[in-house]
């Protein structure tokens, strides 16, 4: 669904695809204009930062190329996920990770939503953690989305906010979420994988699900509040790391960047 939106805290540059007779893309196709596009501020001898998700594959996927090419060359991938990792090994790029590498010049990742202030929410694919550890430390993070993924604010879309927890007593924790989140008609789902089990991530914890009927006000103090709980690991808010943000829409590219 279209929301209307504007990157307020950043400066816009429209670029316009040359789409001549109008062509209706598939979300799949906007997000691979994305991540196309971000993939063009990677240069060789690069530390990068490579995301997880359907978005961000497809920039791993050219990255691949690129190297395949010759057209790219001494990149080193630090990836966020397993499955990122299994992807780049099979398409050739050299990996490390953060122990070998703590910064990172540029990072692409995909976002389940954009607010105008371009805070992110990340982790409806269950990588959250490794995500953010990758993105904190790079100079350069750039989201790459399609815009169906733009919101007013954060929660906004109705889809969950994930949270990643420990399994122990995982109950307890999520009465401890939903408890934070009254005012905001907060409602709690541990995560499951397709089989009917406890969804687990790379790093063997579980995903509490947040679905929230209003806003939750204050993004920094809902943040500190949520890690302040015990049994939390991570949250999937990504408030102020985003430097850029790629969105590809039927009516072109928007790249949105922080001022
Ligand atoms: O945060 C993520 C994974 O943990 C993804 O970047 C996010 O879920 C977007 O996914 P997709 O690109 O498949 O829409």
């Amino acid at each position: 669904m279209a929301v209307a939106w504007s990157g307020k805290a950043s400066s816009m540059e429209a670029l316009s695809l040359s789409l001549s007779p109008p062509v209706i893309l598939t979300q799949d196709e906007l997000k691979k204009i994305a991540a196309y596009k971000a993939v063009e501020f990677v240069k060789s001898g690069m530390v990068l930062g490579l995301g997880t998700g359907s978005t961000a594959k497809h920039a791993v996927d050219r990255i691949g190329e690129l190297l395949r090419q010759g057209k790219l060359n001494n990149i080193i991938g630090i990836p966020t996920s397993k499955k990122t990792q299994e992807q780049a090994i099979s398409l050739g790029i050299p990996l490390s990770d953060l122990d070998s590498h703590p910064t990172i010049d540029l990072a692409i990742d995909g976002a389940d939503e954009v607010d105008p202030h371009l805070n992110l929410v990340k982790g409806r694919g269950g990588s959250l953690l490794r995500e953010k550890m990758v993105e904190g430390a790079c100079k350069k993070f750039v989201c790459i989305v399609d815009e169906s993924k733009l919101v007013k604010y954060l929660g906004g879309s109705g889809f969950a906010l994930p949270v990643e927890v420990v399994p122990f007593c995982w109950k307890f924790t999520a009465d401890k979420l939903k408890n934070l989140f009254r005012d905001s008609g907060c409602v709690v789902k541990l995560r499951n994988d397709c089989k009917g089990q406890p969804f687990v991530t790379d790093n063997g914890n579980y995903i509490v699900e947040l679905y929230l009927k209003k806003e939750i006000g204050g993004l920094q103090v809902a943040s500190d509040a949520i890690l302040r709980i015990a049994g939390v690991v991570e949250h999937g808010m990504f408030l102020d790391m985003a430097t850029t943000v790629i969105v590809a829409g039927e009516l072109g590219i928007t790249i949105n960047k922080k001022q």
